[in-house]
């Protein structure tokens, strides 16, 4: 298990991901497709990657707004675990 990331580690990483935001204790990311379908398609490819990480976020499907959702739950926070699956799913759409 990672340690939790110190609110400057935090500041920098989030610095470099303009397209994750902090809400509470998770990083959040909203990925808008064309259609319903291709959303699902998306969810299916982070669902693959989460289970190859054994790290796993929340998902939140709004017909073609999926909202990615993540946090350490071991350690009560965000932690360079939350930080890789981001770039990795970050990866599946930039
Ligand atoms: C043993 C196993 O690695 C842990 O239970 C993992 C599984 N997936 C997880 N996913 C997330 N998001 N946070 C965790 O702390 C976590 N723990």
């Amino acid at each position: 298990m990672s340690d939790l990331l110190d609110q400057e580690e935090l500041k920098s990483a989030l610095k470099k991901r303009p397209e994750w935001d902090l809400e509470g204790k998770s990083i959040t990311r909203v990925v808008e497709f064309e259609d319903y379908m291709e959303g699902i398609d998306f969810v299916n490819l982070v669902a693959e990657v989460a289970e190859e990480a054994q790290h796993h976020p929340d998902i939140t499907i709004n017909y073609t707004k999926v909202t990615i959702s993540l946090t350490s739950h071991e350690a009560g926070g965000i932690t360079e675990d939350d930080i890789e699956l981001a770039d990795r799913i970050s990866n599946l759409v930039d």
